[in-house]
């Protein structure tokens, strides 16, 4: 199977905030986030992002400052940054085909890096995360950091069967370990 993994941003690479993460000053990494993508890369897994992102829509940062904001995670990620950022700007009220939980964000991944993600990780904080990842016949993975604890808490039915992790930085750990 080849190694891929698809992310969640906001709660489980960088810290989380209800007033959103509106420039790189404010996109602070979760602890390990960095070194668990690292990891990733140096054992030859491909990795991929997916991210909501209507603090555009909504005008709270602008196409530049998501990009100053990646380009942050990038240079902290030197030579293991990920092979692919996929973002969202829309609102739920758009019913956008991009937004979490809907798929379109990870079929443009697939198309992009010629993958098929069936079976492969989704690492979320989130049920639109865990929503998308089912949508996709992923293996969905909640982390507690950023959303996760509020999402525990919903003890949603979608939850059922999902692994929980303390952290990205933990899930890959396991991951690695058991040969992923
Ligand atoms: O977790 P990812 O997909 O990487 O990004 C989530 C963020 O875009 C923001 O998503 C918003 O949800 P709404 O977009 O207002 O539903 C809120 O939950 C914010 O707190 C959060 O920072």
């Amino acid at each position: 199977m080849h190694k891929i993994i698809v992310l969640d941003r906001d709660g489980v690479i960088n810290e989380d905030s209800d007033a959103f993460i509106k420039s790189a000053e404010e996109w602070i990494p979760v602890e390990g986030s960095m070194e668990a993508i690292r990891a990733l890369k140096q054992a030859g897994w491909t990795v991929a992002i997916a991210t909501n992102q209507s603090g555009i829509k909504r005008g709270y940062y602008d196409r530049a400052t998501l990009s100053s904001m990646h380009q942050k995670m990038n240079d902290l990620l030197e030579d293991c940054k990920p092979d692919w950022i996929s973002y969202s700007p829309y609102l739920s009220g758009d019913n956008s085909p991009s937004r979490k939980p809907q798929t379109g964000m990870m079929q443009a991944i697939e198309k992009a890096l010629n993958v098929d993600l069936k079976g492969a990780p989704f690492v979320g904080d989130t049920l639109a995360d865990i929503q998308a990842a089912r949508s996709m016949s992923m293996q969905p993975y909640l982390v507690r950091s950023g959303k996760g604890e509020r999402t525990l808490a919903t003890q949603d039915p979608m939850l059922q069967g999902v692994e929980v992790f303390d952290n990205l930085q933990a899930l890959v750990e396991y991951l690695l370990a058991h040969g992923a």
